[in-house]
């Protein structure tokens, strides 16, 4: 066997490094102890019921929040390793502005409401220094056609859409930058299940298309299975199980896992 043969194939590096990560409020109260690699065009979701922790976590993760312990490291476009907390506030959002995007829960925290349509897509552009009118035009009117909404909206206030077209204006919005990472808060939560359904498939080709890492949080395990990988379970703070999502999910080892699946298919 000759060298070349005998080097192993260069090992594809994890975008996102999370090391025992811990965010108390009280005791038993936030996270704790949560440790997980994220992978380039890979969606994570986490999933577990109310008041588990989900929220705290992504908040750390995404540079909401600091944690009280533990670190977020991440692997840059030019292949740099940066540690979330370690790096200055205004690197944090500039990371924030470009490589990653947030979508919330309510379209209305990740908006501007007042706003045109054009305007809040062509706002991250600016912000990255696009100063071009017809650029900024041209990728308003791309990116509204990539989640489906009618060009003719483009001078349009999100505050006459409907919350299913909010929440794919608030998708548009963080896709014009191009980012490696996407953190979704309940991405489809408090929408009809229809809205949902056309919502999900969206974000399924979006994710698959443009090769997105995703670190989604759902308590609903049909989101969950639809667009995730891997499945993380907290409950009370804690990770009590992870693994791949089918696995996860048609033979739950955990007996928390247990109990959620089971309480689904139950209804
Ligand atoms: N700012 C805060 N101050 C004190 N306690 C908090 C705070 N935010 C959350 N908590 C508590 O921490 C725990 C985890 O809350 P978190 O919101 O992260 O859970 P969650 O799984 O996202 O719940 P939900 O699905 O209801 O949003 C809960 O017991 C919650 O009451």
């Amino acid at each position: 066997m000759n060298q070349a043969a005998e080097r192993a194939p260069e090992a594809i590096a994890p975008l996102l490094q999370v090391q025992g990560l811990r965010k108390l409020y009280a005791p038993g109260k936030g996270v704790d102890g949560v440790d997980f690699d994220l992978y380039p065009g890979e969606v994570l979701g986490i999933v577990g019921e109310s008041g588990s922790g989900k929220t705290t976590l992504l908040s750390c993760l995404s540079g909401a929040m600091a944690p009280d312990q533990g670190r977020v490291l991440y692997t840059n476009q030019h292949q740099r390793e940066q540690d979330l907390y370690g790096i200055s506030e205004s690197d944090r959002r500039s990371l924030l502005r470009t490589e990653w995007g947030v979508v919330h829960q309510h379209a209305s925290d990740g908006l501007r409401m007042g706003v045109s349509a054009g305007a809040n897509i062509g706002e991250r552009l600016m912000a990255v220094g696009s100063r071009h009118y017809g650029e900024l035009r041209g990728a308003g009117e791309h990116w509204l056609r990539e989640v489906e909404i009618d060009t003719a909206r483009i001078n349009d206030i999100p505050r006459t859409f409907s919350g299913g077209m909010q929440q794919r204006l608030q998708i548009a919005r963080n896709l014009v930058t191009s980012p490696r990472l996407v953190f979704m808060d309940e991405p489809t939560g408090g929408l009809d299940v229809s809205v949902q359904a056309r919502l999900l498939d969206l974000l399924r080709n979006l994710v698959m298309d443009l090769g997105l890492s995703v670190v989604l949080v759902t308590h609903d395990l049909a989101v969950a299975r639809l667009l995730s990988h891997r499945l993380m379970v907290m409950k009370q703070g804690k990770v009590v199980e992870q693994g791949l999502t089918d696995q996860v999910l048609d033979d739950p080892r955990h007996p928390y896992t247990q109990l959620l699946v089971s309480s689904v298919l139950s209804n």
